[in-house]
């Protein structure tokens, strides 16, 4: 049995949602279906999820709203339409989007995660009637009665244990049946999402509570690219890779499959392949366990992401300091802050931070305790701070790996901030300012992938 999972951009429109059932009548194996909300058509189009929050942000100030839920309602009826789905499921997908500022929430944080959670429900309800009006029976199952049980972090939940349990009591008969992505319930009954892309997470849960063969992820791409198509032309596809080798990229910023997607699937050790909604015959990418990789690359991939913020601090005689760090980390506690990363010279520490979680207020206050607490001879904040992760499993049995990602990047004069080699076995992390971040991608995709001839052209 397979659970497939279509993203935004293979629902966006009814042109699309045909291919996506003509590749789940392909093959009968495509039991568990998991569906986004509608993604963008063009460009330069709005996602549903993004329609949401907006129609959430203006019922929160009392903001007029009717134009929105018509502008949210049209892009399920146009689908609709296309089907000839029976009025009635129209009907009561209206209804439950005019209906959304009419229940009661815990807090504004809970109604955002319930109106968000509605692009992914209504469009699953309309799918499973799009395939039974195409002659394949499915149906729709809520998460509330899958037993899709979430923590109480209402726009970045995470899965609770007992949703596996849950899930091992479904029956899985003839018929296919759709679940929603993105959102679950929390053990008090109140609907909370995963982070923004966490679709990926449910196929991912589901493919570990029902025990799938495989978790096919079709998204818009021949494959995942060994660096993303937005910064590399033509970059080479990556037939197969382990699944730490993706954990690592997806965290730095390889977005067609979310970072925290892979952990359901190593934990029930299931295979995933990656694959086109609009060329579903190429094989795309397979992501599979250590073991199962015959050729290990020392680069398979390279990555770059913006999202961090570093504190630099520097005081002589670091190293022979007991509780030096423990008086930070108390700090960052103090401010209810996490770290990503925190690599330390003799007398040096960079602590790396996800920029997301912080505000201009925190971090005065936060480093101003520090200031204080730990008196450094040398600190800065450095707001633009990326981190480029070079990835690849065959990396440790290499000499010289470190030598050929560093040297384009000194002789294009791109300053390295900091190089964490050796916590990770299979990636080594380099700390750019922002702006030289695209330019060390190619650098070292140039050094890597392409050759002699192909750089000079
Ligand atoms: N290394 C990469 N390989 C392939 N695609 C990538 C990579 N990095 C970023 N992307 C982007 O991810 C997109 C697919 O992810 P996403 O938009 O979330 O799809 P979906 O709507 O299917 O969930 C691609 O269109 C591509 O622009
Ligand atoms: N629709 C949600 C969840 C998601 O995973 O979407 P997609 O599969 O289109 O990335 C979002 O936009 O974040």
């Amino acid at each position: 049995m397979k659970v497939v999972k279509f993203g935004g951009s293979s629902l966006a429109d009814a042109a699309h949602v045909r291919k996506v059932i003509d590749i789940i009548s392909s093959d009968e194996n495509r039991q568990i279906v998991v569906t986004s909300a509608p993604g963008k058509r063009f460009s330069d189009d709005i996602k549903v999820t993004d329609l949401l929050i907006t129609y959430a942000k203006k019922v929160m100030v009392k903001a007029p709203y009717t134009d929105i839920q018509n502008q949210i309602f049209n892009r399920y009826l146009a689908i609709g339409n296309e089907f000839s789905v029976p009025e009635s499921v129209l009907t009561k997908i209206r209804a439950k989007i005019t209906g959304l500022p009419n229940k009661s929430y815990p807090n504004n944080d809970y109604l955002m995660a319930a109106f968000k959670a509605h692009g992914e429900r209504l469009n699953a309800e309309l799918f499973a009637a799009c395939l039974t009006q195409s002659g394949i029976p499915a149906k729709f199952i809520d998460p509330s009665e899958a037993g899709i049980i979430l923590t109480d972090d209402p726009n970045c939940a995470s899965v609770d244990e007992s949703t596996y349990q849950n899930l091992g009591k479904i029956n899985v008969g003839n018929e296919r049946l759709v679940f929603p992505g993105f959102f679950g319930f929390t053990k008090h009954g109140d609907i909370v999402t995963f982070a923004r892309g966490g679709s990926d997470i449910t196929g991912s849960i589901l493919a570990r509570g029902l025990h799938a063969d495989l978790y096919e992820n079709f998204t818009d791409v021949d494959a995942i690219f060994a660096a993303n198509p937005h910064v590399i032309k033509n970059p080479a596809p990556i037939s197969k890779m382990t699944f730490r080798e993706m954990r690592e990229l997806s965290y730095a910023g390889f977005s067609v499959f979310n970072d925290e997607a892979i952990i359901p699937a190593i934990q029930g050790q299931v295979p995933i392949n990656v694959k086109n909604t609009n060329n579903p015959e190429a094989d795309g990418t397979l992501i599979v366990p250590e073991d199962e990789l015959e050729v290990k690359l020392p680069v398979t991939g390279i990555t770059a992401s913006n999202r961090f913020a570093a504190l630099y601090l520097h005081r002589y005689l670091l190293n022979k300091e007991a509780g030096f760090t423990r008086k930070i980390l108390n700090i960052l506690f103090k401010y209810n802050v996490s770290y990503e990363h925190m690599p330390s010279g003799i007398d040096d520490l960079t602590i790396i931070f996800d920029n997301s979680q912080l505000d201009n207020q925190t971090i005065k206050k936060m480093c101003a305790d520090i200031r204080d607490e730990v008196s450094p001879d040398v600190m800065e904040w450095i707001d633009d701070y990326a981190i480029i992760m070079v990835v690849g499993e065959g990396m440790r049995a290499r000499i010289g790996t470190i030598d050929n990602i560093i040297r384009p990047l000194a002789e294009n004069n791109i300053a390295v901030h900091m190089i964490n080699q050796g916590a990770s076995r299979i990636s080594i992390m380099i700390g750019v300012r922002e702006h030289d971040a695209n330019e060390a991608i190619k650098e070292i995709y140039n050094n890597f992938f392409l050759t002699k001839s192909e750089v000079l052209q």
